[in-house]
């Protein structure tokens, strides 16, 4: 027994439990029993099970906000403290080591050039992370190819002087029509993490949608804020709907102006290239991984803990503020906001990181044009998902869609800290400002379906060149 009561436990007798019937977690020097919490931990029993029996400290606090483990167990879950030993082992690989090399800003020409330098900065398992889709990634592959395949038809006969990016999106206007999306991890890119993002959105008058799974706090990322900056904020609809509440209250009075509600991850896709990751460095570091007992009742009962109509009606009796309904993936569902007031879609399929047939949000954008016009005049379509070039915003803001979103883009770019994001901000602005000149438009309200051809789009034609 430690001085206060509390179990001192050595690592040989914490990695004993490191499977379905007994997990424990190392956080903080403090161990935590997680075999109950294993179902219902929203980023899926298998990243547990990776770290089960070890410390998972950095990875932990990489990606939940403060308050995350209150919130989650229950005091009992904690078995005891690590006690302290000189010679503890040290993994024997250090792949942070042998990755990190800096990459110099002005090396950078493009958002592809992000993900390469972030390949080579970070640490092996953040990367992974960031880049996993789901499965076979072809969703993620296919977000990247549709916007390649709608081709942008130019006016060279029209004269265009001076080129206007800015646009309003749910209610406040930017100067750019693209945005930051809610993507928790930052501090796995940066250890300053999400805070960076919003300064550098400041520095560029743009928007960052402030993601809840952040390793930063919301009250972090509202005091570092500029004065007349506005930040949106992103929530999962827990079925716990008090919790949620709570959090909604605490956005509302930290200054927050509109909100995502993100409903299409109620339970996380299968990241097959992030869990590998993981389980190459326990088998690195000698850990020994036992197959999976066939007795072992697990994928049943899985609780789907998110109900969009209870979750937009119960929000909407808590604001007035716009509300985005993020994960929309077809136009019937899109229509359906219709229904409420100031309650728009956002379509994406979450950076292909769920469902891995699931379409791009061209797709949906593009099906809505057929089947509910109407839509993108009555609602403001936000759209999101391997968005890498200015072009394809063009594209999208020509479909109708009045804000686009880039997820990857900024965590990569969050790797080189806020010079990376703010020159990745204007590589962007600079691309859109760019094609609206070729294309014969001067300010964003001049796009239409005309500027576009979406054919190739239906036949699924692309050139892709080679992808890590
Ligand atoms: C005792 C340990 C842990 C607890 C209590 C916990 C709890 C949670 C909670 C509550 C969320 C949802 C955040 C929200 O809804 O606001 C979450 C998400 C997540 N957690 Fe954990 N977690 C733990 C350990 C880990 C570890 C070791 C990993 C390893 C990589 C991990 C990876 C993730 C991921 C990737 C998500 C995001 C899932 C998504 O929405 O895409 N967690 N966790
Ligand atoms: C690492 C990572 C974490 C993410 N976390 C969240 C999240 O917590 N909440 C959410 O609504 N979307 C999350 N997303 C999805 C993004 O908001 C966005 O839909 C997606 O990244 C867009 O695709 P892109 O990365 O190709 O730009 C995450 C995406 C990534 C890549």
């Amino acid at each position: 027994m430690g001085t206060q009561g509390i179990p001192v436990l050595d690592r040989s007798e914490i990695r004993q439990h490191s499977s379905r019937k007994s997990c424990w977690i190392i956080l903080n020097n403090t161990v935590y029993d997680v075999t109950e919490f294993l179902d219902s931990h929203p980023g899926g029993a298998t990243l547990l099970l990776n770290h089960s029996g070890g410390d998972a400290t950095e990875v932990f606090e990489g990606l939940h906000s403060p308050g995350t483990l209150e919130r989650s167990l229950t005091p009992n879950q904690m078995v005891g403290c690590v006690a302290a030993v000189a010679d503890d082992p040290k993994p024997k690989i250090d792949a942070d080591a042998v990755q990190r090399r800096r990459v110099k800003l002005s090396s950078i020409l493009s958002i592809g050039d992000f993900e390469k330098a972030a390949a080579q900065m970070l640490p092996v398992r953040s990367f992974a992370f960031f880049k996993s889709g789901a499965e076979d990634e072809y969703a993620y592959n296919w977000n990247l190819d549709s916007w390649k395949a709608i081709r942008l038809i130019p006016r060279v006969l029209r004269p265009v002087y001076v080129v206007d990016t800015g646009t309003s999106i749910l209610g406040t206007r930017f100067s750019a029509p693209f945005f930051i999306c809610p993507a928790g991890g930052g501090k796995l890119a940066h250890p300053s993490g999400e805070v960076l993002l919003t300064k550098a959105a400041a520095r560029h008058d743009i928007l960052h949608w402030v993601c809840n799974n952040a390793g930063c706090s919301k009250e972090e990322t509202a005091n570092a804020r500029l004065h007349n900056q506005t930040l949106y904020w992103q929530i999962y609809a827990k079925s716990d709907l008090h919790e949620s509440e709570r959090e909604i209250k605490e956005a509302l009075r930290l200054g927050y102006k509109a909100f995502a509600l993100t409903v299409d991850a109620v339970r996380a896709g299968n990241r097959e290239r992030d869990l590998r990751v993981g389980l190459e460095e326990t088998l690195a570091n000698g850990k020994a991984i036992e197959d999976e007992e066939e007795t072992v009742d697990f994928a049943n009962g899985q609780a789907v803990r998110r109900f969009w109509t209870t979750a937009v009606q119960w929000l909407r009796g808590l604001t007035d503020l716009p509300i985005a309904i993020k994960g929309i993936q077809c136009w019937e569902d899109a229509a359906q906001c219709l229904e409420y007031e100031n309650v728009h879609p956002w379509l994406s399929n979450h950076g292909g990181r769920q469902i891995d047939a699931s379409p791009s949000s061209m797709d949906t954008l593009v099906a809505i044009r057929k089947h509910c016009p109407d839509l993108c005049m009555k609602r403001e379509v936000i759209v999101d998902g391997g968005v890498t070039r200015g072009a394809d915003i063009v594209k999208a803001l020509a479909l109708g869609a009045r804000g686009v979103g880039l997820g990857r883009a900024f965590l990569f770019s969050l790797a080189l800290g806020e010079p990376g994001v703010s020159k990745a901000i204007r590589l962007l602005k600079d691309e859109i400002e760019m094609t609206m000149a070729l294309l014969g438009v001067s300010s964003i309200d001049q796009l239409n379906p005309s500027h576009v051809s979406t054919s190739g789009l239906a036949k699924g034609i692309v050139y892709l060149p080679a992808r890590l």
